[in-house]
């Protein structure tokens, strides 16, 4: 195994070098993460978390989580170390992040047990539909960032250029690849992992199965209330299409929409 250099004059060396070294990687897209790999910009995030806040504002884009992913996700740090660490500062009001936490771990456990099979579905689909009826590829235009759809063009194009998504965007933007568009969770599950940061096999394809109802025992879905709900209303699922005509496809009860678009 190569040793990768370490000392770079510049952000930007680092990157033209690293763009060099993983072209498979820098050929997916050129932009730079803003989130920082460094075990100090670790210390600080993980010494900056509040388990009160986080257990109350958690489900909200912008509310106070702890943006731990990456650095669990490439060991720099533990995740007893930071069950450990919230426990200690916040003895009795940590439960929600330590249980949150588990997730981890238990994605974790069902990957060392399954290895390559995560890439299959590993239970039968409840939608009422067959692997068949899903479509392989990405659609072009959820790629491109471009269906009029306002959340999914956001928070696409937020994924390209971060690399880390709200858990409230991977789960709609998954709900929305698989049961809206009727695409097969395996070629969501492949695109968002390339992009994440903290990109991971267990936590990702395992809840896009979640999601998929392959991993669960009901699919996931949305409506545009829910989308308004976590976005703090400024999402609800409106599509904008030529001319500026608008509809809203999401304005539904989930019952209905689950009527509609499942067997
Ligand atoms: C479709 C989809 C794909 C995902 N892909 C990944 C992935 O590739 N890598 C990844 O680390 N997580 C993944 N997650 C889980 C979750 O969205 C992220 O761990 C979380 O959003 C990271 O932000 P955070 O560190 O601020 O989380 P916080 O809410 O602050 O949670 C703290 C830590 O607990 C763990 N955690 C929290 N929620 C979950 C969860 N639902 N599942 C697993 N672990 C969790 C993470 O390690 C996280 O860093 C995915 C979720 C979905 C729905």
């Amino acid at each position: 195994m190569p040793v990768m250099p370490r000392d770079f004059g510049s952000r930007d060396e680092l990157v033209a070098a690293y763009a060099e070294a993983f072209p498979a990687a820098a050929a997916i897209g050129d932009a730079v993460s803003p989130h920082r790999g460094d075990p100090a910009e670790a210390a600080r995030r993980l010494a900056a978390v509040k388990p009160g806040p986080y257990a109350r504002t958690r489900n909200r884009i912008g509310g106070e989580v702890t943006k731990l992913s990456m650095y669990l996700r490439h060991g720099v740090l533990e995740l007893a170390e930071v069950r450990d660490a919230v426990l200690a500062k916040s003895p009795g009001g940590a439960d929600k992040l330590v249980s949150e936490l588990g997730w981890r771990d238990y994605f974790q456990r069902v990957l060392a047990h399954e290895g390559e099979r995560v890439h299959e579905s590993l239970r039968s689909w409840k939608t009422g539909l067959d692997e068949e009826d899903y479509a392989p590829e990405m659609p072009p235009d959820v790629l491109a960032a471009e269906t009029g759809t306002d959340f999914v063009d956001a928070w696409v194009a937020e994924l390209h250029d971060t690399g880390w998504l709200h858990n409230q965007q991977r789960m709609k933007l998954a709900a929305y690849v698989v049961h809206f568009r009727r695409v097969h969770w395996h070629a969501g599950a492949e695109w968002m992992h390339a992009h994440l940061v903290d990109g991971d096999l267990g936590s990702n394809h395992l809840s896009w199965q979640w999601v998929a109802s392959t991993f669960s025992s009901k699919p996931y879905l949305f409506n545009a209330g829910g989308l308004a709900a976590v976005s703090n209303g400024v999402f609800d699922g409106t599509t904008t299409r030529g001319g500026g005509r608008k509809r809203n496809p999401f304005d539904r009860s989930t019952e209905e929409l689950a009527a509609e678009l499942f067997a």
